[in-house]
């Protein structure tokens, strides 16, 4: 596992233009390297702002966007469509204006989908379609080139919060009962599945959020402190705005 780095910048819009400069990158970089790219998507207002800042960078055309994998590391159990689900959002800031090739974006389960308004059963078959993806030869996973989790107060990520039976799930994907941010019931890839990524980024906005992010990098454990657990098997990125990094530990100040 890789050791975090930090990243602060001015203030939210800031943070979310260069976010939106390194994910181009990374996927430029991907594709270079392996012919293709994926990105694991998150939910929130911070990403919603990243995902805005992509939709208007020139650079962004750069991407060969068909051969780009969109997966979501959670998802809020809604019908289709729903405003709410972290999909709606994703897409109407910026995956509906994207040449993509529709069979590589994976949304998770909807309580109105195939599998009906069983979570359990979305979250069964989210792994599936996450193991149809696995490399001939690897374990049950694709290869996600970056997976970016936004970061709440409480020091959740995607939807794994604190103290929840979530971390007692062994299987790549959960379905979460319970959850304390609205709507109650979810879908998330859990811990060990989020640390198979080549690049975790955690991307957090706003003085509310400088608490967790400060236990997170001081070494919090992270069934209290969910955050803290999550890696990148190359790289773990902290991207942050002033306030957001307002606890972060003196011996990580020097990475600014
Ligand atoms: O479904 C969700 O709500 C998310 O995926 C969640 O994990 C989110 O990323 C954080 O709560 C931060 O959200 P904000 O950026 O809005 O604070």
């Amino acid at each position: 596992m890789s050791e975090a780095s930090v990243a602060v910048h001015a203030d939210a819009d800031l943070l979310a233009q260069a976010v939106a400069a390194r994910l181009v990158v990374r996927l430029l970089d991907a594709q270079a390297e392996r012919g293709q790219a994926s990105m694991v998507l998150t939910g929130g207002r911070i990403a919603a702002a990243v995902y805005r800042a992509v939709a208007v960078l020139p650079a962004r055309d750069a991407v060969d966007w068909s051969r780009v994998d969109v997966w979501w590391g959670d998802e809020r159990f809604l019908p289709a469509g729903d405003p709410e689900r972290n999909e709606t959002q994703a897409r109407a800031a910026l995956l509906d204006g994207l040449p993509l090739d529709p069979a590589r974006v994976h949304p998770m389960p909807a309580s109105d989908g195939p599998t009906g308004d069983d979570p359990e059963a979305g979250a069964a078959e989210y792994a599936a379609e996450l193991a149809r993806a696995a490399r001939p030869g690897h374990a049950a996973l694709p290869h996600f080139d970056v997976l970016m989790l936004g970061v709440g107060e409480d020091g959740h990520v995607a939807s794994v919060f604190p103290e929840h039976p979530v971390h007692h799930d062994t299987r790549p994907v959960s379905a979460v009962r319970g959850s304390p941010k609205p709507p109650p019931v979810r879908t998330t890839l859990t811990l060990p599945t989020i640390n198979t990524a080549e690049e975790v980024w955690l991307v957090a906005s706003g003085a509310d959020k400088a608490r967790a992010v400060g236990m997170a990098l001081a070494g919090a454990g992270p069934v209290q402190l969910p955050a803290a657990g999550a890696q990148g098997v190359s790289r773990t990125l902290w991207l942050l705005d002033r306030a957001a990094a307002a606890e972060v530990p003196p011996r990580l100040r020097s990475l600014r």
